[in-house]
């Protein structure tokens, strides 16, 4: 549902009930968590945040997955390494469905990988249109801070989106913790 809004919208009959109205409503409060993990951490987080703060979940898949040996970064000739020294390196998404339309904030869940957001996160913000979206990032890490890696993902948007100072969280995060960060955005 929302995935299709254009469509839905000039499909749907009068008699449209209140909740597929809503579902349509990007003016409404509706909050997506759309996350990328490779090893399941992030997803943990997610999953976790979209529990406390009532929010839909979509995984952002990539359409080649990574294996263990991308992602050892012990060795840099390994394509997580790779796509992360190159800036125009865009790995490709299995599916260009998230829901964007449907909804009036979006919190986009990642990895730190070399500091920054692995590539296939500027992928997915650069194939769909934030527009007058609310948006902020949370992230897992082994240790690194946030840093600039959303305000990378942010210029991607080029002032069209409303952009908040995302948080890293441990995977393991909790319902308290992620509300106090999420209500002190003012969204
Ligand atoms: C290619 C690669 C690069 C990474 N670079 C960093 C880094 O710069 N700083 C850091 O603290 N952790 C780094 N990590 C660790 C991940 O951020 C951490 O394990 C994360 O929780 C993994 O999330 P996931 O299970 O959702 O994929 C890196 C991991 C990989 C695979």
């Amino acid at each position: 549902c929302g995935a299709d809004n254009g469509k839905a919208e000039e499909k749907a009959p009068p008699t449209k009930t209140v909740a597929q109205a809503a579902d349509n409503n990007a003016t409404g409060d509706k909050i997506l968590v759309a996350y990328f993990s490779a090893t399941g951490n992030t997803k943990q987080l997610a999953e976790n945040t979209a529990k406390a703060l009532g929010a839909d979940l979509y995984e952002i898949r990539p359409e080649s997955p990574y294996t263990a040996e991308d992602l050892n970064y012990n060795d840099e000739t390994t394509r997580a390494t790779v796509e992360q020294k190159n800036d125009s390196a865009r790995p490709k998404l299995a599916d260009k469905n998230a829901p964007i339309a449907g909804y009036k904030t979006i919190i986009l869940a990642y990895p730190i990988w070399w500091a920054q957001a692995p590539r296939i996160m500027d992928t997915f913000v650069e194939s769909y249109d934030f527009t007058g979206k609310n948006m902020t990032a949370i992230c897992t890490s082994g240790g690194s801070d946030i840093g600039s890696s959303a305000d990378y993902l942010a210029r991607i948007t080029k002032g069209k989106a409303n952009w908040k100072p995302g948080k890293l969280f441990s995977p393991q995060a909790g319902a308290d913790e992620i509300k106090a960060w999420y209500n002190g955005l003012g969204l």
